[in-house]
């Protein structure tokens, strides 16, 4: 008999964990959240506020500090910065079930592959997130737009559809994710680094004088190294690139929000993998090298007044 797929564990309790959690365990589903001390405390007391445009609740869920909590879990929802990606699958591999299905909810087009050479001969998933949201607070999400999953066909994928499609959770299963991940990756390229440099959101910033110049040279560049890997960016990637600031004017990047928190950003998975892939294939990529370095030189300000 098949197993149920409760209860889904999220690894990495913040922003994308947390909505994806918050939102399967207000439709009922036995969620726990592994996370550090401030959100845990805070969930564990007054569960897990989610402030989103049409509700503001509590939402009860279980949450702890203890990876262990893992050996439970039949589905894992990954969801740590792509810094993160090895220490905590090597974290979580001692108490992994066999059958259990790790989807990684991740930026970046190469955390799954990561993640499957920490944890052999686990199922490991990439998914492409598109959702808005921070964490406004400990234990508190600010839900700013959209969340919708784009997964892997794996075993048991069409479930994992089901049980999020009861949570208003859209998800499609593509036998293109790699191509879904690049298309995400652009989007990233585009947004995430002028976000986090004027610490603006993206209804601002593309009214600026430029800007805009600057986020389709972005893309250009983007989809010259994707071509060259053979990557396939499935549907109308000028469209979904505009389908951001419209969707979610006043999101700030991740990227931003990390910056703003003095935490290290993932800017080396995403225009920095794009110059580096660039650069391997004899493609220039100046406008993401420019973006990459201007956050690098941001990030390493702060570390070392840290
Ligand atoms: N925020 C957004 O709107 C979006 C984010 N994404 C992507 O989703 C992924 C997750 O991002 P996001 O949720 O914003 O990041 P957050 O930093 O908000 O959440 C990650 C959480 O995981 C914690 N963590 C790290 N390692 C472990 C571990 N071993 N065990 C338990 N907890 C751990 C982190 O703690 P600590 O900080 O102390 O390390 C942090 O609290 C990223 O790849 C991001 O790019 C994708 C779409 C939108
Ligand atoms: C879609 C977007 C750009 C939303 O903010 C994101 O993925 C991020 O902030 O990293």
């Amino acid at each position: 008999m098949t197993q149920p797929l409760h209860p889904v564990v999220v690894v990495g309790a913040g922003a994308v964990g947390c909505f994806f959690g918050g939102m399967l365990a207000r439709a009922g589903h036995p969620v726990v959240l592994v996370g550090r001390p401030q959100h845990v405390d805070a969930i564990e007391r007054h569960g897990l506020r989610m402030e989103a445009r049409d509700f503001d609740e509590h939402v009860r869920l279980r949450a702890t500090t203890d990876i262990a909590a893992v050996a439970q879990a039949q589905v894992v929802l990954f969801c740590v910065k792509s810094g993160d990606t090895e220490s905590a699958g090597a974290q979580l591999k001692p108490h992994l079930r066999p059958e259990a299905l790790v989807l990684c909810l991740q930026n970046g087009v190469d955390n799954a592959d990561r993640l499957r050479t920490v944890l052999p001969p686990r199922q490991v998933a990439a998914a492409v997130v598109y959702v808005a949201t921070e964490m406004a607070g400990p234990g508190h999400l600010k839900h700013h737009g959209r969340g919708d999953l784009v997964i892997e066909p794996v075993t048991r994928s069409e479930e994992v559809a089901q049980l999020f499609a009861q949570a208003r959770v859209p998800v499609e299963i593509s036998s293109n994710v790699r191509g879904a991940l690049w298309a995400k990756l652009v989007v990233n390229c585009a947004y995430n680094a002028v976000s986090a440099i004027a610490q603006r959101p993206y209804g601002e910033n593309v009214r600026s004088p430029g800007i805009q110049q600057v986020m389709s040279d972005v893309v250009a560049e983007c989809l010259l190294v994707a071509q060259a890997e053979g990557v396939e960016i499935p549907g109308d990637i000028d469209l979904a690139v505009r389908r951001i600031f419209e969707t979610m004017p006043t999101q700030l990047s991740s990227t931003a929000q990390d910056l703003a928190r003095g935490k290290p950003t993932e800017i080396d998975h995403l225009n920095g993998l794009v110059v580096r892939r660039g650069q391997a294939l004899g493609i220039p990529t100046p406008v993401n090298r420019t973006l990459w370095a201007l956050v690098k030189l941001l990030e390493g300000k702060q570390q070392r007044a840290g």
